[in-house]
């Protein structure tokens, strides 16, 4: 049994959804299916999410949301009359999204969770009866009925354990299950959506919970490519990676698969097929536990903006006991989460997501890690950018980082930090967010289109 995502892109209108329901019917072992809201059709487009998005800003601004709301009703209107689905869909759920947005009563919050929810959920409703109109047996099939519990943190949601032993029971149901991504319940019957993009965890966990054969995640391109291909034209596709490969470069940057979808489907050894729905015959790519290594040492070079890093030295640091502790925790009552913490003997940077400060916290944060810590020198250097370099084969290949150092020096990028991944499956430059680009191309020419002599 196979359980199978289609993203925004997949379903952003009708001419995809026809697609959509070839690539369903043409297995049957498809049985689970797993829908986004509807995406951009084009790269100026707007994604249904979005528009949502604004709906629920205006209505708790106290402004009319009217335009918007719109928008959506006819995003939903195309799709359903180029599908040539009977009946006005459309306005069934433009009612619903008013009815939704006349709860301002409600927290802004959980207004804004429902309203962004909605967007899969009513776009399921439309699969559904789409699949129905061409005579097949399916159902849509509601999140919270079904048994997805997620913890309550609204943008956010973590699947609680007990989801996956009340999923299992979907296996019983007769016929294809459409089943609307992004969103859960938690325990107070709340609806609490994962992060953007997040309809990959829902696919994730219902493979886990129904133990799919695989996850196949439908998606616009041919494969996972070694880099983004809004960065190098036609990059090479990668056939197979491991998890832990796909996690390092998903948390980077390849947004082609989110980062927290990957373990619910790992737990479970679950194999995540990356596959094209306007090209299905191709073999996409799959990520699994093990992988033969063929290729070099690099599968792939992801690079993600927006960090910083927060420098101190201390003479005589290495021999202060407590001294990291001190640093984090002074971080930690700001609540603010670091991503990684090079280190030398008297020195140590903390590196973190730059959207977590502002001009006070900074301030504060600087003037304690002075004076409580006594610091020699502390300072911070914003837009940074982490290109991560992701490959099993690093551990038994000599030389990979001099090989990538001298690839960014004959770029004329300066390395501003470097970092070796613990997990030795990844290595990390932090360079300029200006330089970001040139980064990217020099390193994937030195280990993929490189003469070799
Ligand atoms: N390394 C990569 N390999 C493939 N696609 C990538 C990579 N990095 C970024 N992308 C981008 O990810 C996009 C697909 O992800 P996304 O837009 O979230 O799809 P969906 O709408 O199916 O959820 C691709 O169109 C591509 O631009
Ligand atoms: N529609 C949601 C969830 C999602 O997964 O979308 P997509 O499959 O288009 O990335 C979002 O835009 O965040």
């Amino acid at each position: 049994m196979k359980v199978v995502k289609f993203g925004g892109s997949s379903l952003s209108s009708g001419e995809q959804l026809k697609k959509v329901f070839e690539i369903v019917v043409s297995d049957p072992e498809r049985k689970v299916v797993v829908v986004s809201a509807p995406g951009k059709r084009s790269s100026d487009d707007i994604k249904v999410t979005d528009l949502l998005i604004s709906c629920a800003e205006r209505v708790i601004e106290g402004k009319d949301p009217g335009i918007l709301i719109e928008a959506v009703a006819e995003r939903y209107r195309s799709i359903a009359n180029e599908a040539g689905i009977q009946g006005d869909i459309a306005a069934k759920i433009k009612e619903n999204l008013l009815d939704l947005l006349s709860q301002s009563n409600k927290d802004p919050e959980r207004l804004m969770e429902a309203v962004k929810a909605s967007g899969e959920d009513q776009n399921a409703r439309l699969v559904a009866e789409y699949f129905q109109s061409r005579g097949v047996n399916a159902a849509y099939i509601n999140p919270g009925k079904a048994g997805l519990i997620v913890s309550d943190e609204p943008g956010n949601a973590q699947v609680l354990p007990e989801s996956y032993n009340q999923l299992m029971s979907l296996r019983e149901h007769e016929g294809i299950i459409i089943f609307p991504g992004f969103f859960g319940y938690s325990a107070d019957g709340n609806i609490v959506t994962f992060s953007r993009s997040g309809s990959d965890i829902t696919g994730s966990i219902l493979a886990n919970g129904l133990k799919a054969d695989v996850y196949e995640n439908f998606t616009d391109v041919d494969a996972v490519y070694a880099v983004n291909p809004g960065i190098v034209e036609k990059p090479e596709e990668i056939r197979e990676l491991t998890y832990r490969e796909m996690r390092e470069l998903s948390y980077a940057g390849f947004s082609v698969f989110h980062d927290e979808a990957l373990m619910p489907a790992f737990r479970a050894g679950i194999p995540v097929h990356v596959k094209n729905t306007n090209n299905p015959a191709s073999p996409g790519t799959r990520i699994v536990s093990q992988r033969l290594n063929k290729n070099g040492p690099v599968v792939g070079i992801a690079a993600d903006k927006g960090f910083c890093s927060i420098y101190v030295s201390k003479y005589l640091m290495n021999r202060e006991i407590g001294f990291g502790r001190r640093l984090l925790q002074i971080l930690e009552e700001f609540q603010i989460s670091y991503e990684h913490l090079p280190s030398g003997i008297d020195d140590i940077s903390v590196i973190l997501r730059q959207d977590q400060l502002s001009p006070s916290i900074e301030k504060e944060i600087l003037e304690r890690i002075q004076s409580e810590l006594g610091a020699d020198e502390v300072k911070i250097m914003y837009d940074l950018s982490l290109i991560m370099v992701v490959g099993e084969g690093m551990r038994c290949n000599i030389g990979t980082m001099a090989r990538a150092s001298r690839a960014l020096a004959r770029a004329g990028v300066n390395i501003e930090m470097i970092n070796q991944g613990s997990s030795e499956v990844s290595m990390m430059f932090g360079v300029n967010e200006t330089d970001e680009r040139k980064a990217v191309k020099a390193i994937y020419e030195e280990f993929f289109i490189s003469i070799k002599v």
